[in-house]
């Protein structure tokens, strides 16, 4: 009900055009009435060549001598019966064509108007969520729940809504129109209204349970399509096209089989709604052909009253499709309200200090950090005591797991200590906004993200009135400008999505580019592992000195050549920091970074711990 509430929030701006479509469905639903009304005075005056002239009786008041006429409703000039009908037909067509129109028109723009902001709201919802949602929230669920999830909403709010209306209506006034027509036989159709809603009912129950079916079912081909689409170059390399197909075809088959038991469900409900009316008009006939010989009815009268009967079938039919649609849109809602509600781990604080700058000293003062994983915190970061001084360069190193990007992860605040505290120049970071923290914060990671636009907007991504010149300068330090101008159209050349008409260097000397423009002080840096060739990894390690250059630095190492180049190495190990000093002072230590020396570095050979950049620059 909340939920319900909630949504019908959305519907306060547009309350105006709501009530105008309810007024306008409301008149399309009294003139259907009305025109099943005009079928009795078609048999019973125009058609019946004994019927004397005057007035052309439309129905008589229930309990009374009363009679409402058809010439009420028709200007006087008009007088046979002939004329008076034709121009109550065409007259309350129109109008009610107009009214139809009209009405479903404002429902949707009422309908359409709440979705768009309702979706606005929770795309706005979730890119500011924090990390941690992301982490544990797979992206597909999160697409689904702003594709799909919306859309079930939409369908429910817009075309749904203003057939509800419009039908809801027609019943109503229908039913009056029976009650008129019908008089005493009317009440034999109650006999029938139970079996009628018990079998609408259970039908709708069993619809909406093979719709749910088949939209798991959808779920998961979409699923494959997502894992083997994006990663299409692993079931490449590992030949497993066969394979995966045979996967596919297997969901296929299941959705199949879902869809067909929808069919099998969904299609008994006419054949069997045809039939109870066929005993229903069976058992009307005889009551009826008693009543027209006792002359409390005549023949248009109960015509009529049949036709009128058939067409409460349409209303009541869909009011089960109704039912489901709406509960499936509460359904999703909960989905969309359950992202736009999350609360987040990371918080920004009422009276957070805008940050200026930074220009002493990160600290991180007995930081203890844990993930949540089902309630529980699993610690993973242990009394780390570190201060790096404006300008150093700390190279972080520790095997697999040891807590490095954890560490790091912390400084811009995508998740929170939960034990001591990392302060900048003294100020807790709790306690900064979070927009200032991360404008003093540039990060280039292993996986470049870039973005299905211009090469340009790529660089300028987050400040879009940068001049030219400025990017340039950019992409000129970041060893990028040269292969820019070599692309089709330069600068303004769209890379394609995720960057995939660039090679990996290319990428990675983008992201640097980036970087660089946004010039922050302190720069987060998870050196990339991937096999770039020789020549694109000396470009890719000149363009981060160039981004290095004058910043503090930190750097998930996993070359010798930085990690020498460090001020400081400090060294993780199962989220302690075990050790910490200069290359030259660690290996005489001989302990962890010793043994991770030996491992991991000493293969890189004495080229790649000078890393001359000198030698490579002439290759621009
Ligand atoms: N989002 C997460 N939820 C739960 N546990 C996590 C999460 N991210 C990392 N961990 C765990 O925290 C520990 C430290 O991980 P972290 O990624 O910081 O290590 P790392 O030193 O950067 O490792 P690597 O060099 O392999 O990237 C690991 O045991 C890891 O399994």
């Amino acid at each position: 009900m909340r939920r319900l509430w909630r949504l019908m929030l959305y519907a306060r701006p547009y309350a105006i055009y709501s009530l105008l479509s309810v007024l306008m469905m409301a008149v399309v639903g009294a003139l259907s009435a009305f025109r099943l009304l005009l079928i009795s005075p078609i048999f019973d005056k125009v058609l019946n060549p004994d019927a004397p002239p005057g007035l052309v009786l439309l129905f008589h008041v229930p309990h009374s001598d009363r009679t409402v006429n058809l010439q009420r409703f028709v200007p006087s000039y008009f007088h046979n019966a002939w004329t008076v009908v034709a121009v109550a037909l065409v007259g309350s067509a129109l109008i009610k064509s107009l009214c139809d129109y009209g009405g479903t028109y404002l429902v949707n723009k009422a309908g359409f108007g709440m979705i768009t902001d309702l979706r606005n709201d929770l795309y706005n919802a979730v890119l500011r969520r924090s990390v941690a949602f992301f982490q544990k929230n797979p992206t597909g669920i999160i697409l689904s729940t702003l594709i799909n999830d919306i859309e079930r909403v939409q369908a429910a709010l817009s075309s749904v809504l203003g057939d509800f209306l419009q039908q809801s209506f027609t019943l109503v006034f229908t039913v009056g129109a029976v009650v008129l027509v019908g008089g005493k036989l009317a009440w034999i159709l109650l006999l029938f209204v139970p079996v009628v809603v018990s079998s609408t009912r259970r039908i709708g129950r069993s619809v909406r349970q093979t719709t749910r079916r088949g939209q798991d079912k959808l779920a998961e081909i979409q699923n494959i399509l997502h894992e083997t689409i994006t990663g299409n170059g692993i079931v490449k390399a590992f030949g497993m096209e066969l394979w995966e197909m045979q996967r596919f075809r297997r969901a296929a088959d299941r959705l199949l089989s879902a869809n067909m038991r929808f069919i099998r469900v969904q299609a008994i409900s006419s054949p069997l709604m045809d039939w109870l009316g066929s005993v229903v008009i069976a058992l009307l006939l005889y009551l009826g052909r008693i009543r027209i010989q006792r002359g409390y009815m005549t023949m248009g009268e109960f015509v009529s009253f049949l036709l009128m009967v058939v067409a409460l079938y349409d209303p009541v039919r869909k009011f089960a499709g109704f039912y489901n649609s709406f509960q499936q849109a509460l359904g999703a809602s909960e989905e969309i309200f359950r992202f736009m509600d999350a609360q987040d781990d990371v918080r920004e604080k009422k009276r957070a200090v805008h940050l200026k700058g930074f220009s002493d000293e990160i600290h991180f003062d007995q930081v203890g950090f844990g993930y949540e994983d089902g309630g529980e915190t699993v610690q993973v970061l242990h009394e780390i005591n570190l201060i790096v001084k404006r300008g150093e360069m700390i190279a972080l190193v520790g095997p697999s797991g040891a807590g490095k990007s954890s560490l790091v992860n912390l400084i811009p605040r995508f998740f929170d200590v939960n034990e001591g505290a990392v302060k900048l120049d003294g100020h807790d970071l709790r306690d900064v906004t979070i927009e200032s923290l991360r404008k003093q914060i540039g990060k280039v990671t292993q996986e470049t993200v870039l973005f299905n636009d211009t090469v340009r907007n790529n660089i300028a991504y987050g400040q879009p009135d940068v001049p030219l010149k400025r990017v340039e300068e950019a992409a000129k330090m970041a060893l990028a400008h040269d292969f820019i101008l070599r692309m089709p159209d330069g600068y303004n050349t769209k890379i394609g999505e995720k960057g995939v008409r660039l090679s990996g260097g290319e990428r990675q000397r983008l992201a640097i580019a980036r970087a660089i423009l946004k010039n922050a002080p302190i720069l987060i840096l998870d050196e990339a592992t991937s096999a770039l060739d020789a020549e694109s990894e000396s470009f890719v390690q000149l363009a981060l000195q160039n981004l290095m250059q004058g910043r503090t630095v930190f750097v998930i190492a996993h070359r010798l050549s930085t990690v020498r180049r460090a001020t400081r190495i400090v060294v993780l190990d199962r989220g302690r920091i075990v050790e910490q000093g200069t290359h030259d002072e660690l290996l005489a230590h001989s302990g962890t970074y010793k043994r991770l020396y030996d491992l991991q570095f000493a293969s890189d050979g004495p080229e790649a711990a000078g890393a001359d950049p000198d030698a490579v620059e002439g290759l621009s």
